[in-house]
């Protein structure tokens, strides 16, 4: 079972207003709302791929109400952590660019955290838990490690996407994949990237503080996988972007689920990637037939040999 963790999920409302004028009345052209947060839509990714997955997370009020019933209408197994306190709403505002308003998060009660913690007491040595996305503010600061913890004290694998401190306190428990963009690259080490030859310089260090792989991503510039026997460079095929909410999870959806199926590394990046430009080039998550699609198109060039050895030479 594939196990996703979403400590903050968000109904995502989607409004579009062809033309924006700040400080005025706008009427919108288009409204839509999806049950978001970054592990649902990994969830949500894994399902349309038919891997098995289950959505875990924190979720309450009328809003986490919407949530379950969207993702029980896809046939999407949940076991939710209830709380008294209501799910966020984030704005996605599309108008000549796409703006993003993402809300805090409600209080989680000490008990809920423990409740949380609990149920990853069931997870196997046969499971993956991936812990997606931002951590509402009232949770304790090492929680992330708190639940990594508890996984490694079972033998599942896991997956971390989030950012700063919460990410860099879980690397030495082995993440199978770590995929910042360049951007949360960037904030991680506290530098700016100006060439390639920075991303990689930065990328291994993922893998010496303990991730297994780790991918980073660069929008349209495709993304860069770093694995023990070397480094590689995938394209993204080309396409009209309509959606960037959701890309990068379907990229952790891509890769985990096809690892899990395959052990194939390069494959699994080439999943990754094709899963993210088909969430890119859709309204909404990909579908698998779109993703299998541009699975083909995927080029992959290795650029570089082993990391570790690499590493230490520096
Ligand atoms: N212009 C584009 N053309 C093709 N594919 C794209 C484009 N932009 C994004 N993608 C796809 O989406 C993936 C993730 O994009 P990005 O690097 O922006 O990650 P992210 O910032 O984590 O995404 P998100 O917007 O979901 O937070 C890319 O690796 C690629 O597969
Ligand atoms: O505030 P976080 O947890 O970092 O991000 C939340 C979010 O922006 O990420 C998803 C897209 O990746 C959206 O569904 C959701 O609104």
């Amino acid at each position: 079972m594939i196990y996703t963790i979403t400590l903050n999920p968000s109904i995502d409302y989607v409004v579009q207003v062809n033309q924006l004028n700040l400080g005025e009345l706008n009427k919108m052209d288009n409204e839509m709302m999806f049950a978001g947060g970054k592990g649902i839509n990994v969830s949500r990714v894994l399902h349309e791929l038919a891997y098995d997955t289950t959505a875990l997370g924190f979720l309450g009020g009328f809003t986490g109400d919407f949530i379950v019933e969207a993702l029980r209408e896809k046939s999407i197994q949940t076991k939710f952590t209830p709380i008294q306190g209501a799910t966020r709403i984030n704005i996605k505002l599309k108008a000549d660019s796409e703006t993003e308003v993402n809300g805090r998060g409600p209080g989680i009660l000490p008990a809920e955290a423990d409740s949380l913690l609990h149920q990853l007491e069931h997870v196997t040595n046969h499971d993956t838990v991936i812990i997606s996305g931002s951590t509402p503010p009232s949770l304790p600061n090492d929680f992330h490690k708190q639940l990594a913890d508890q996984i490694a004290a079972n033998g599942a694998s896991f997956v971390i996407d989030t950012t700063g401190e919460a990410l860099k306190s879980v690397l030495g428990y082995r993440p199978l994949v770590v995929k910042p963009n360049k951007e949360e690259l960037a904030e991680l080490f506290g530098v700016t990237l100006r060439h390639q030859d920075d991303v990689i310089y930065y990328g291994k260090q993922l893998l010496d503080l303990g991730a297994r792989h780790a991918i980073v991503s660069m929008a349209g510039e495709g993304a860069l996988l770093f694995t023990e026997e070397g480094i590689y460079h995938g394209q993204t095929p080309r396409g009209q972007v309509k959606n960037s909410v959701g890309a990068g999870d379907s990229m952790i959806a891509g890769f985990t689920g096809k690892f899990k199926e395959t052990a194939d590394v390069t494959e699994a990046f080439r999943m990754s990637l094709a899963a993210g430009s088909a969430t890119a080039f859709a309204d909404d998550l990909a579908k698998a037939e779109d993703i299998f699609q541009l699975q083909e198109k995927i080029a992959i060039t290795r650029i570089s040999g082993k990391v570790k050895e690499e590493n230490h030479e520096h």
